[in-house]
């Protein structure tokens, strides 16, 4: 990765902003949409994400995004790619046949659901979302692909909150989670 690249992500990392007892006591929240509220940023984060993509994923077919800030991503990004982009939602928003997955978050737990038919057998997907805090909602999101045949390559999300380590938690991404701030 280049000088251009590091410094790229050194002028989002000063983009973020947190607030700390949100949405509870103790739990600091890193709030995206403060950063891309402004435009330049917008342009900014878009292009490291896809640079990043290209770089380490060069042979995704589809990326799947996570409900509901990893969505904002998901379609940018297959967009300018020319992949699929595909939602995994929180319980009881997706129409047709589903499968479900329970699992913790940093605060308290939640149930995802994809639509069965939405993954071919063998496609290779990548997950994106805002962020990575205990891990729990990627691995219920690589759950679900696998139970559908799906080939997971790997995470990609904008913001890594690396003491909460989960990364090593997450059996299936240890090591092929890729994130553009942490
Ligand atoms: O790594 P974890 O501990 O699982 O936490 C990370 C997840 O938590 C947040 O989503 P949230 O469930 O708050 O939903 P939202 O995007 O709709 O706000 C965040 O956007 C990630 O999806
Ligand atoms: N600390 C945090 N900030 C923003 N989103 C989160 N999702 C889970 N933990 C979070």
């Amino acid at each position: 990765m280049g000088d251009d690249y590091q410094n790229k992500i050194a002028k989002l990392k000063g983009q973020m902003k947190s607030y700390p007892d949100f949405p509870k006591p103790g739990i600091l929240f890193w709030d995206i949409f403060s950063a891309i509220s402004d435009g330049q940023t917008c342009t900014l984060l878009q292009g490291l994400l896809v640079e990043t993509i290209r770089r380490e994923f060069p042979d995704i077919q589809a990326v799947v995004g996570l409900e509901s800030r990893g969505f904002l991503f998901s379609f940018a990004v297959a967009a300018e790619l020319g992949i699929g982009c595909v939602p995994v939602r929180k319980r009881g928003k997706l129409p047709g046949e589903v499968i479900a997955y329970e699992y913790k978050l940093e605060y308290g737990t939640d149930v995802l659901e994809i639509q069965k038919d939405s993954v071919k057998p063998g496609l290779k997907c990548l997950i994106i979302d805002d962020l990575l805090a205990t891990g729990g909602t990627v691995n219920a999101a690589a759950n679900l692909l696998q139970s559908c045949g799906a080939e997971v390559s790997g995470t990609l999300v904008v913001i890594e909150l690396e003491a909460l380590n989960g990364r090593s938690k997450n059996m299936v991404y240890r090591n092929r989670a890729r994130v553009i701030v942490r």
